[in-house]
């Protein structure tokens, strides 16, 4: 910023020469605040040009501003020159001998004459400019008026820096190139429209130099730049900047500029300018410029001229003045704010010294609190150096100390140790011994527990199956007493029918008493009579019940004496049929007794030594044998007597025995075999028995023996998966077999029996082998238990049938069974044996049965024994390819059919009896 000074009268004096401090006029502001007031001039803020154009205001530092009553002066100054200096001088000129020195040069008259600068003489040092000033100024003559303001308060209007190195000559020089004037000013077409040559006064003072100095004298001057040095005063104080102007002088207070007044406006031409024209003319010319009113009238002319300009100057200057009040206010309004920023920022500063000062103060109280800290902690270093070291010794002691602690601690507890571990080693060992006893002592105790609990199962089966007959018994006792009451309510409907027949015929015999009133005797007589014979019909239909209930008592006996003379066991054969061409061929085999049906004549080859091929018929003789041609249903009109022989309260069993693929499963389970029609028999008899006051329940199990264990074909699943194991259990005194967790289903409908065989089939076990793919490798037994009541004889009586499917007989070497299968085949062909052997057993009478050598003979031991009644068909396979297994089986039916067991005897009792027994 610029001085922020405030005005005052200091500022108003006269700065040393060469200061840029330039005079400033009463009451206008200095040179810079001009300068810097001209930025805010609306010109300026508008961008114009810094070159103002001939049309446009002045430059603001030419408007150093005057009073008005300046301007007057300024007027009466000119005019005082005019009159004065340049009249009397042009008066004169004739005479004057003008010293056209270069350089520092004077006219006659005293007055030195302007330096005049070419273009090569720029370098002027600022001190000889400076210098130059004070020359021209001092060659200036003091206005007599006074009016004048000194030159020291002149204020240069120094418009830049290029503007102020240039030297006076140069500045005058400038605008004379022609080139670089402006193509029409208002000065210069003012002064050509009124005859005026366009050429500053700087180039007329240079013209006015007399020839005959220029040659009579050696130029001092740059060559080619002296001619238009101008050595005249007038050039020098009035030509367009030839010089700078001085201050107070016209120039600045007309508003001429110096740099500008180069560019925009030529000085009119004056009556010196006339010279020029006049040296160019020649002597003609000489003598006219010596026409002294002709010159005045010029200069008059040129003083109008002036005039004009300067009124256009002063309208210019009111702008500009107006411009400068705006700005002076603006400063004014900066200076108070300066102030007040100063004010601020002293009061800022007082607190910033403040602040320093107590700064300082902490400063330094936290240098001494440094030392006294510092002072401090090394005295508390040496102090913790010493503890450190007396802790380090205590440290030291109180380890080895411990040390040694810890070693008899540890020596101590290792031995404290060991004796615990003698001392838990020897009671360990006692209280495993004590254990070990105490574990055997538990495993006896539960031993003998599970024992007892075995005993008291089988006791607690036991009473649940005696409960189960007692509960049966009184299921049959409520039947019977249904039975009896249906008996009864019939008896009651007859007795009622009775009732009204004899009301129909007491009302009748009333009619006929009535009748016979006339003959009454007579009709009493009848009537006793037709009582008597209904007496006899009564007696005779009692006594024909009591013979037809003795009558079938009698025809199960004799039924029964029949079947053991026909023998207890009972061996028939069957052949089945050839089912087709693809079986191979067919065996000779032929039925000879057409009549009895009862042998069998089985053609076989033999190979003699001599390989000669005979045949032999071999013949085998049983109760009955079945050609391939005859059905099930004629099989069983066979067998329907033993089932009848069950339902009277015998055990009975039948078998069918034979190789595979001989046909044993289709005789005995086919859909019309024998337990299907064993069972249907058997409802239809208990149907009609029921007439005879029988009443029977019928449940069955289905069981097999597959490698010497039995299997409940009910249950579907092993014994890995669950699978409860059965037992065989034996009623001595009942002779009855029960097997444990085995299913039983009460057969009260056909369709049951159906489903169980269907059930059995399903489960049964059925292995692959070469011989027959579907061959049954096991023994399967239904067992039919047949439990029947009379209500009338109060009789019961439980039989048990026992339908058995034996596995394939063939010969281990023929099914060429290997690994699991052969081991199928030994335990089949095992129980075989074992059953051929129980009938032999029983055969000779023996002492000893032996039934627990198989499965199969436990299971049917009170059905093989010597009170039961058993049928066995041997299979027959009707292939020549089968012959060998055909006449083996043969010869062990045989075997069995020659075998004699002991007398069948009923289970019927008495129910009164039965009751004994619980
Ligand atoms: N009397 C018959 N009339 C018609 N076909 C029969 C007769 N007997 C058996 N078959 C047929 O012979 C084949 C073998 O019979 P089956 O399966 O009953 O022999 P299997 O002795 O029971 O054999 P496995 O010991 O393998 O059980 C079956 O296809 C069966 O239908």
């Amino acid at each position: 910023m610029y001085p922020t000074k405030p005005h005052s009268a200091s500022s108003q004096r006269t700065p040393p020469i060469g200061s840029r401090k330039q005079f400033r006029c009463p009451g206008e502001v200095n040179t810079a605040s001009t300068l810097r007031l001209s930025t805010l001039h609306p010109l300026r803020r508008r961008g114009t040009s810094p070159v103002p154009s001939p049309r446009e205001d002045p430059p603001l530092f030419t408007t150093v501003s005057h009073p008005p009553t300046q301007t007057g002066a300024l007027l009466l100054s000119l005019s005082y020159l005019l009159v004065h200096f340049l009249i009397p001088r042009m008066r004169n000129g004739a005479n004057a001998n003008m010293d056209s020195t270069e350089n520092g040069g004077t006219f006659r008259s005293g007055i030195r004459a302007p330096r005049v600068h070419t273009s090569t003489t720029t370098t002027m040092a600022p001190s000889a400019y400076l210098q130059e000033i004070t020359n021209s100024d001092q060659n200036a003559r003091p206005h007599p008026s006074g009016i004048l303001p000194s030159k020291r308060t002149y204020n240069g209007a120094v418009p830049d820096r290029d503007a102020k190195r240039k030297t006076l000559a140069e500045r005058a020089g400038e605008p004379l190139a022609k080139s670089q004037l402006p193509a029409a000013t208002p000065s210069v077409s003012r002064m050509t429209g009124i005859g005026i040559k366009p050429t500053s006064i700087a180039s007329l003072a240079s013209t006015h130099q007399p020839p005959t100095t220029t040659s009579s004298r050696p130029p001092t001057t740059i060559p080619g730049t002296s001619r238009h040095a101008s050595t005249n005063s007038f050039s020098r104080t009035m030509g367009a900047g030839s010089r700078p102007p001085i201050s107070g002088r016209a120039p600045s207070s007309m508003g001429f500029n110096p740099s500008t007044t180069r560019t925009t406006r030529s000085r009119p031409a004056t009556a010196m300018s006339g010279r020029s024209a006049e040296e160019d003319g020649g002597p003609v010319d000489q003598k006219k410029s010596w026409d002294v009113d002709g010159r005045l009238h010029e200069f008059e002319t040129q003083f109008k001229e002036m005039k004009e300009a300067f009124d256009t100057t002063l309208t210019d200057r009111k702008a500009l003045e107006e411009a400068i009040q705006f700005a002076k206010n603006r400063s004014s309004d900066l200076e108070r704010e300066q102030q007040r920023l100063v004010d601020q920022t002293t009061q800022l500063q007082a607190q910033i010294n403040s602040l320093q000062n107590d700064n300082l103060s902490m400063q330094q109280e936290k240098q001494t609190l440094i030392l006294q800290f510092e002072g401090e902690r090394q005295k508390h270093k040496y102090e913790l150096q010493d503890k450190s070291r007396e802790h380090q010794h205590e440290v030291e002691e109180i380890k080895r100390g411990f040390k040694a602690e810890v070693e008899q601690m540890k020596w101590e507890h290792q031995q404290a140790l060991e004796a615990m571990e003698r001392k838990y080693r020897t009671e360990m060992k006692e209280q495993q011994a004590q254990n070990s006893k105490e574990l055997q002592e538990l495993r006896a105790k539960l031993g003998s527990e599970q024992e007892d609990m075995n005993l008291a199962v089988l006791r607690k089966d036991r009473e649940i199956q005696e409960l189960r007959s007692f509960m049966e018994g009184l299921k049959l006792d409520l039947d019977r007493e249904q039975t009896v009451k249906g008996n009864l309510q019939k008896k009651m409907a007859e007795m009622s029918t009775t009732n009204i027949t004899l009301e129909d015929r007491l009302r009748g015999l009333n009619a006929k008493i009535e009748f016979l009133e006339s003959d009454s005797k007579q009709q009493s007589d009848s009537f006793a009579h037709m009582e008597a014979r209904l007496q006899d019909a009564l007696r005779v239909a009692e006594e024909a019940r009591e013979k037809l209930i003795k009558e079938e008592t009698e025809r199960r006996v004799l039924f029964n004496k029949y079947q053991e003379l026909k023998g207890n066991i009972r061996v028939m054969c069957r052949v089945r049929p050839v089912l087709g061409s693809s079986e191979g061929n067919p065996a000779q085999i032929g039925f000879p007794d057409e009549k009895t049906s009862a042998q069998i004549d089985v053609t076989q080859e033999e190979k003699n030594s001599m390989g000669m091929v005979s045949r032999k018929v071999v013949p085998f003789e049983f109760d009955r044998v079945f050609a391939p041609a005859v059905h099930n249903e004629e099989i069983f009109g066979e067998i329907s007597q033993l089932v009848q022989s069950a339902l009277d309260g015998y055990n009975v069993c039948i078998f069918c025995y034979g190789q595979t693929g001989s046909g044993k499963t289709y005789t005995m389970s086919s859909p019309d075999g024998m337990i299907p029609r064993a069972t249907h028999m058997i409802y239809e008899t208990i149907t009609k028995l029921k007439e005879k006051s029988w009443t029977y329940t019928m449940e069955g199990s289905f069981v097999e023996v597959y490698n010497e264990e039995l299997h409940d074909l009910l249950t579907p699943g092993r014994e890995s998966d669950g699978k409860k194991r059965l037992e065989i259990r034996h009623d001595d005194s009942r002779k009855q077999t029960t097997v444990l967790n085995c299913k039983t289903v009460a057969l009260d409908s056909p369709d049951k029996v159906e489903m169980m065989l269907k059930q059995a089939q399903n489960n049964r076990s059925v292995a692959a082998t070469k011989a027959n793919e579907r061959s049954s490798r096991s023994h399967s037994v239904f067992i039919l238990k047949l439990v029947g009541e009379n209500s009338a004889t109060n009789e019961r009586c439980e039989g048990t049938l026992n339908l058995v499917d034996l596995a394939g007989s063939e010969r281990l070497k023929h099914s060429q069974a290997e690994g699991e299968r052969m081991r199928e085949t030994q335990n089949i062909n095992k129980s075989l044996a074992c059953l051929g052997d129980v009938i032999e057993a029983l055969g000779r009478g023996s002492g000893h049965v032996p039934y627990r050598n198989s499965k199969l003979t436990h299971l049917l031991q009170y059905s093989l024994s010597g009170n039961s009644k058993t049928l066995m068909f041997v299979m027959v396979s009707p292939l020549e390819a089968h012959l060998k297994e055909t006449i083996t089986s043969l010869r062990f039916a045989t075997k069995v059919h020659n075998t004699h067991i002991g007398t069948a005897k009923s289970t019927k009792k008495l129910v009164k009896d039965r009751a004994t027994d619980f």
